[in-house]
């Protein structure tokens, strides 16, 4: 089992009569983003994810868990006024995420933690979304501290969630990128496709940013239009996930068809080093390869790890299809 290194420091998400738990935990993470006060009594009393450079700090446990451990930040109240609120548990605690690296950035290094944690067996998926909104959430605090119109230092709020420009008071708000994320199938194979950057071996489902003024289904059209030449039709939503390359995007994971008489594909090798067409015994046994292969090894098809919403839309092709096989 997986877990972050925390810290808890002492006020509780107040017990309300009148409401849910779940509706009192998302007013009361609210008012801590709208309220310093509230939010820097909530820190005397929260647990605080630790992160260094932007990669969390996990500790492994003589019984092969990861456990979080408590680290004393004695008076240094200076760096707690750092932490930035990530949101509260279900038991009404408080959580901060909190970069004990000063700050330095390096993108290459805070981000090469990700793959071999996004590969771990270990149950830890709970907190799996709060790393990945507290490195998100760090990472914008840490790279903007200037207001892009007067070029003035921007302060942010207590809780991290905005920044001001002190000269013309224009306030921002977190980035993220949205993408699309699509599987596209012609009813007996799945496609899927491969960057020259990917890992050797791995492929996924297509992926793309959204254009300025796009709807999904738009994104989605286009993208599967310009890297692999082809027309989609029945389009349905899947889920959605936060993503960490290359800054923050919003994944949304769709499935779409193609008609079975257009299934011939025209790849943009400016975009993808390969796409193909995966029949359902090629996915099963790509989905049983757990560990990347290294180098030397014989060549094999391996998958996003399971943690990747891409790994969650092939699942459900290969679900769906063997049930409908079985069902023939
Ligand atoms: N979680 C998962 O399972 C998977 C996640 N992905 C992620 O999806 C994202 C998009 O996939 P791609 O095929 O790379 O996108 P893409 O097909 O749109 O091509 C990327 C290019 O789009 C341009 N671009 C437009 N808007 C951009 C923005 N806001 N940020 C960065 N570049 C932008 C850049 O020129 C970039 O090189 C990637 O960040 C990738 O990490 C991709 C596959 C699987
Ligand atoms: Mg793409």
């Amino acid at each position: 089992m997986f877990r972050p290194l925390k810290i808890l420091i002492g006020t509780k998400c107040p017990p309300t009569r009148c409401c849910s738990a779940f509706v009192s935990r998302m007013r009361y993470v609210n008012r801590l983003k709208e309220d310093d006060e509230a939010c820097a009594a909530a820190l005397q009393n929260a647990h605080i994810f630790l992160f260094h450079r932007l990669s969390p700090l996990l500790q492994r446990t003589e019984h092969r868990t990861l456990r979080p451990t408590a680290l004393r930040l004695g008076s240094d109240r200076t760096l707690l006024k750092e932490s930035v609120l990530i949101g509260c548990s279900e038991e009404n605690q408080a959580q901060f995420c909190l970069d004990v690296g000063k700050n330095i950035l390096n993108p290459g290094s805070s981000l090469s933690w990700w793959p071999e944690t996004l590969n771990d067996p270990s149950p830890y998926e709970p907190d799996l979304c709060f790393l990945l909104q507290g490195q998100a959430l760090l990472r914008w605090n840490q790279t903007s501290g200037f207001c892009s119109t007067t070029g003035q230092p921007t302060h942010r709020n207590r809780a991290g969630s905005q920044r001001v420009c002190s000269s013309s008071g224009i306030i921002y708000y977190p980035k993220m990128s949205p993408v699309v994320i699509v599987l596209v199938s012609d009813g007996k194979r799945c496609l899927l496709g491969r960057q020259s950057s990917f890992p050797r071996g791995m492929y996924s489902a297509l992926a793309g940013f959204c254009d300025m003024g796009e709807t999904l289904e738009e994104t989605l059209r286009r993208e599967v239009a310009e890297e692999v030449g082809l027309e989609v039709h029945s389009v349905s939503y899947s889920s959605s996930q936060h993503w960490p390359f290359p800054h923050s995007s919003f994944m949304m994971a769709f499935h779409a068809s193609v008609s079975p008489a257009h299934t011939q594909l025209n790849v943009d090798h400016a975009e993808l080093e390969d796409a193909r067409w995966f029949s359902l015994e090629e996915i099963t046994s790509a989905l049983q390869v757990k560990t990347p292969p290294r180098r030397g090894d014989p060549p094999v098809v391996w998958l996003p790890p399971k943690h990747a919403i891409g790994n969650r839309l092939i699942t459900e092709w290969a679900d769906r299809q063997r049930r409908w096989e079985e069902g023939e």
